[in-house]
């Protein structure tokens, strides 16, 4: 049978002109590929999450102004770009907080400005072959940051994990889960424990499914149980990923990633993020101004439910994210290397490692 690791979280299938994603809210029950042929449909599967996880909508987000761009008939650049624009901002419009969005279409439009003089189909060519770059990019981002990862563990470890920061949330391997599937492959037995991770159990649906689909063993937790199984000496390292990192190492991700440092910190764990430097937002000073999302009311009191669980009128508060502080996080493991405390200092340095490389 398929596993999820024959099937790509992202792609574009150019002659059909269409975006294809893995359904990622009928996981783990039904491995639905959608494929998505207009600008509403990709905004809504990002919206809906459908698909999901940083680097994964910044992918979808390449692919999909790539698909805008080529049903743009005006050949005269000014017009061509006119429209362009609007595409670009309405993709982006989709989700505030992982940064790899606005990431990935600000490099799609740069290749747009820097090729202006040239014919708008060549334009078209060149926004392709950018877009299969960002994703090709994306794997090799995430195996270095498994090998950086996995150089700071030993075999027979406890890790801990919340959200899914995985495959299904990148192009492979995925971001906190990289150091475990190379782990698996070099028989490092490790034991993983995903937090269920309210409301939309990204970590129930998605995480303790493409653990256990590469056998790697896998506990799954409600999410108020990782400082129990903190304490009883079960976990050695905690990985999570980000969906924008601040120049002060102040980290946004799923919400409750806060309160799983809090958690290690009391009983010194370490708690690793893992951050394709895609995901580090340089121009962002610290977590307070980063934009987090606020989701419909309905994800809290029914969604997942047979009935609705909650009683009718009730206020309800739901944070996509919340801001992990620095001072909680032991590294940050990137593509370039880990960054220690204190971060203003050793993120530049990991900038200024990746300017002298070839990746953008
Ligand atoms: C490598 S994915 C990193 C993050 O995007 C992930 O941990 C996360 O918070 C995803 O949130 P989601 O709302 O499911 O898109």
């Amino acid at each position: 049978m398929e596993t999820i690791f024959d099937m790509e979280t992202v792609a574009l299938d150019d002659e059909d002109s269409a975006l294809l994603i893995i359904d990622q809210t009928q996981l783990p029950g039904r491995r639905e590929i959608l494929r998505l042929k207009d600008q509403k449909s990709i905004w809504n599967a990002i919206y809906l999450l459908q698909v999901r996880g940083a680097p994964a909508i910044g992918v979808s987000a390449a692919f999909g102004i790539y698909l805008a761009a080529k049903e743009i008939t005006e050949t005269d650049f000014e017009a061509f770009y006119a429209k362009f624009e609007a595409a670009r901002d309405y993709l982006d419009s989709a989700r505030p907080t992982a940064v790899n969005l606005s990431w990935a279409l600000r490099r799609m439009d740069g290749v747009v400005r820097a090729n202006k003089e040239k014919p708008v189909e060549e334009i078209k060519k060149l926004l392709l072959k950018e877009a299969h770059e960002i994703k090709a990019e994306d794997i090799r981002v995430c195996r270095a940051i498994g090998e950086n990862g996995l150089a700071l563990l030993k075999p027979g470890m406890g890790l801990l994990t919340h959200c899914n920061a995985g495959q299904l949330a990148t192009s492979k391997y995925g971001t906190a889960t990289a150091p475990m599937y190379l782990g698996q492959e070099r028989g490092y037995d490790f034991h993983v424990f995903c937090d269920e991770t309210r409301p939309l159990l990204q970590g129930a649906r998605l995480t303790a499914f493409e653990l256990t689909e590469a056998g790697i063993d896998t506990t799954l937790i409600c999410d108020n149980m990782a400082p129990s199984v903190m304490k009883q000496g079960w976990v050695d390292a905690v990985f999570v990923g980000c969906d924008r990192v601040a120049a002060n190492g102040d980290t946004a991700n799923k919400i409750g990633t806060s309160y799983v440092a809090l958690a290690a910190k009391q009983f010194q764990i370490p708690f690793y993020v893992c951050a394709p430097t895609s995901t580090i937002d340089m121009n962002c000073k610290t977590g307070g101004e980063i934009h987090i999302e606020l989701r419909p009311a309905e994800e809290v009191t029914e969604m997942w439910y047979e009935k609705r669980m909650a009683p009718e009128g009730v206020k309800v508060y739901n944070p996509s994210f919340d801001v992990t502080d620095a001072e909680f996080i032991t590294a940050i493991i990137t593509e370039h290397g880990v960054a220690y405390p204190p971060y203003d200092v050793s993120l530049k340095e990991i900038f200024d490692k990746k300017k002298g490389g070839t990746e953008k």
